[in-house]
């Protein structure tokens, strides 16, 4: 790190569970695919998946596990930030996207380090927010992460707006505004790219190249508590269903990489925020690992881990021959 080297802007993304910063994150990183651009993900379970979600996956997304870096993971954030401006060339940007159980405002306060902010501009806290949560006052609303969320951002940016019609959209934002009067707002990807708050790092076109880094044993969260689980053998989806319907009530979020029993030789990825859950292809570049991963998270108290894992460890292993390996 020189003094004279220009500021790297540095844009946080956050935002509750499952609300869509990773899908914003590879519109931006796609969108602006020629340029030099760094990723740090913070996922909150012990596998990786944001970290095999991020498009143009390389050397410079880094991959910062288990935990909230708003607290026990600053060391390691800090770290990372300052071997990122040590590169020469360094990055022309840095986004950082939290996990969603991250307190936002204790995120800006991570970041206060008078070697970094000598090397960065500080772009703002973007909030991903799902409107069709907020159009419906969905449970999750209510709950007082999210709320802290939305008041520490800078800038909210609306998720699944394309699910709803355009009178539902405005009902998501007279939402925030009644919880935060005046809070600026995106509806979109494409006009977050415009948006002030974010204009410098618009115009960065960032290359990505992966960097992985792995942290060292984190202190349990307070109020959240996940479970990571893995499997050699392909699962029986219907089973598999069962138990996840079991613990649905429970669970805010779950995600990962399934090999099912019936079709063993591609991978699927899951996606569950909520009650709401989807299947479908993986990304070619989460398919170099074969084998089932999934992250589960739940709050405390209504989550039951050991319960969960008890329940997967029990699915009917099928047999081997029906495993197709390519
Ligand atoms: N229709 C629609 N689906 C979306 C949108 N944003 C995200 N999703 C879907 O919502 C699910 C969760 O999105 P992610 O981008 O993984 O959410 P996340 O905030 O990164 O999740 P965590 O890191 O686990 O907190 C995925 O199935 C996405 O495809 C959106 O704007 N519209």
């Amino acid at each position: 790190m020189t003094g004279t080297a220009a500021a790297v802007p540095i844009t946080i993304i956050g935002g509750f569970l499952g609300a869509g910063k990773t899908t914003l994150l590879n519109r931006i990183v796609t969108a602006q695919a020629a340029r030099r651009l760094a990723v740090i993900v913070n996922d909150f379970g012990a596998i990786d998946i944001d970290g095999e979600l991020i498009a143009r996956r390389g050397e410079d997304v880094l991959a910062l596990r288990n935990g909230c870096i708003c607290c026990s993971l600053q060391g390691d954030l800090l770290g990372m930030l300052r071997r990122l401006l040590a590169r020469d060339p360094p990055p022309e940007g840095i986004f950082v996207e939290c996990s969603g159980v991250s307190r936002l405002d204790d995120m800006r306060r991570a970041l206060l380090d008078p070697v970094i902010w000598a090397h960065v501009s500080f772009e703002g806290i973007v909030c991903v927010t799902d409107a069709e949560a907020l159009a419906e006052a969905g449970p999750v609303t209510r709950d007082p992460l999210f709320l802290e969320q939305i008041h520490a951002a800078d800038l909210i940016v609306l998720s699944h707006a394309d699910r709803l019609e355009a009178e539902a959209v405005d009902r998501a934002e007279h939402a925030l505004h009644a919880i935060r009067p005046g809070v600026a707002i995106a509806r979109d990807g494409a006009r977050l790219l415009a948006h002030p708050a974010l204009r410098a790092a618009a115009a960065l076109a960032p290359r990505v190249r992966a960097l992985r880094a792995s942290a060292g044993e984190v202190a349990a969260d307070p109020e959240f508590a996940s479970l990571a689980w893995r499997s050699d053998a392909p699962i029986d989806v219907m089973s598999f269903r069962t138990v996840l319907e079991r613990h649905a009530p429970g669970l805010l979020r779950a995600k990962g990489i399934l090999y099912a029993a019936s079709a063993p030789y591609r991978g699927m990825l899951l996606q569950m925020v909520g009650m709401r859950a989807t299947v479908g292809p993986a990304p070619e570049r989460a398919l170099a690992d074969r084998s089932t991963r999934i992250v589960f998270i739940g709050r405390r108290g209504t989550f039951d881990p050991a319960s969960l894992l008890r329940d997967l460890d029990a699915l009917p292993a099928p047999l081997r021959t029906t495993r197709i390996l390519k």
